[in-house]
């Protein structure tokens, strides 16, 4: 039997569920978002089959609804909702990266017919819009579902069968503990990527050099900085306590590291940036996290033409697929590196010694 889904906010995230779960012929999907031109491309690229210009109606005939707004108007969508007067029950589901302040409206909903799972699709981009939704955004990644206590594993489960086409890895979370490892994996290091940005463009004053300075590791560290700033503040503002709990944490490891160089502990200081690689190697190990990640390998390759194609046509024979390509620290004439990424632990074995005997010399990250 079809499933009618209304996707509410149709940006990079509402717009690449939709064209996801849209693909499968089981979904028809109605599409709102109050930007005019975005339901026009929706409805253009046959990524939503109908758009409604109020959620009432169309509301009503849904099995299920997705909420892809920012955080605040998710909370007003839900009061909203709340109002309707449903004739049978609906799932309603939302995409918000933080989840108590959603849960805690939806916990108050009266209305009897509505279900509500919270979710949180933890892939996502720099850019924003409809025009940068992909339908395999997701693919591998963690989606997190945490459903409020009026839902029933069946009601989970539709929801799963209806997301599956995403490809995506569910778990179910308590709303405050996903806030809390969001908070540390995603929310805080984007607020250190922002403050990192700030201290060079306030050094950039007495040194003019720096920006020319800024190479691979920096530009690594800082990359997240670029992101949506609409979006991140609406994320700072829903998750402060945590974020703020995080500063004082912060703070603390500043000032321990501070005192290693004060007391020029050089096997203090060689123990911490050990412990750290160690984690951050093993990290390697598990699947798709926020930070989406396939199976990496960075190969030395010098600034020519056709240096890239090379490689690209070596792994190409192999049938190996690159699911994402990089270039690092590349300068005029000397050795760059190339960051690519495979889909599988496999093609990351035979990419390597494919290259490796081809005479490139590369590293895997593990
Ligand atoms: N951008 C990312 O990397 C990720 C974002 N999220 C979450 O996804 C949600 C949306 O973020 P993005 O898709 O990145 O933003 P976006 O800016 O690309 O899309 C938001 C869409 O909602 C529409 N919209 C805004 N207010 C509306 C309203 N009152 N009624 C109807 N439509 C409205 C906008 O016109 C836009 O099309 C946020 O809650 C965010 O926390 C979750 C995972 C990753
Ligand atoms: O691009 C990245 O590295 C991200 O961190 C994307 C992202 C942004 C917000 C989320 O709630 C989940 C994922």
């Amino acid at each position: 039997m079809k499933r009618t889904i209304l996707v509410i906010g149709l940006g990079l995230i509402g717009g690449s569920l939709a064209k996801s779960i849209g693909e499968s012929d089981e979904n028809y999907i109605i599409g709102y978002d109050t930007n005019k031109e975005t339901l026009e491309f929706a409805l253009m690229n046959e990524i939503i089959h109908e758009s409604c210009s109020t959620i009432a109606d169309s509301a009503q005939m849904a099995d299920i609804i997705i909420l892809g707004t920012p955080i605040t108007e998710t909370i007003k969508f839900i009061k909203e909702l709340d109002q309707i007067p449903f004739n049978k029950d609906v799932i309603v589901t939302d995409v918000s990266s933080v989840k108590k302040p959603v849960s805690n409206v939806a916990n108050g909903i009266t209305n009897k017919h509505i279900k509500f799972i919270g979710g949180h699709p933890m892939a996502g981009s720099h850019k924003k819009g409809i025009k940068a939704a992909k339908e395999h955004l997701f693919e591998n990644a963690i989606y997190v579902l945490t459903p409020s206590d009026v839902c029933t594993e069946t009601m989970i489960n539709t929801l799963k069968t209806t997301l599956k086409a995403t490809k995506s890895n569910f778990v179910v979370l308590e709303a405050n503990d996903h806030d809390e490892m969001t908070g540390v994996i995603s929310h805080f290091p984007h607020l250190i990527a922002s403050a990192l940005v700030h201290q060079a463009k306030k050094w950039q004053n007495t040194h003019s050099f720096i920006p020319k300075l800024a190479a691979g590791g920096f530009r690594d560290i800082t990359r997240i900085a670029s992101s949506n700033p609409e979006l991140w503040q609406d994320i700072f503002y829903h998750n402060s306590g945590k974020v703020m709990h995080l500063i004082d944490d912060w703070i603390m490891e500043m000032n321990e590291l501070k005192q290693m160089l004060e007391q020029n502990n050089k096997v203090k200081l060689s123990s911490y940036l050990n412990q750290a690689k160690d984690y951050r190697d093993g990290l390697g190990t598990t699947k798709k996290g926020v930070i989406p990640s396939f199976y990496d390998l960075y190969v030395d390759i010098r600034d020519q033409t056709g240096a890239i194609a090379s490689v690209a046509q070596l792994l190409a024979h192999e049938k190996i697929s690159i699911k994402n390509m990089q270039i690092l620290e590349i300068r005029e004439g000397i050795t760059g590196v190339l960051r690519l990424s495979v889909p599988t632990i496999d093609d990351q074995k035979k990419s390597y010694q494919v290259l490796h005997n081809n005479g490139y010399e590369l590293m895997l990250e593990k």
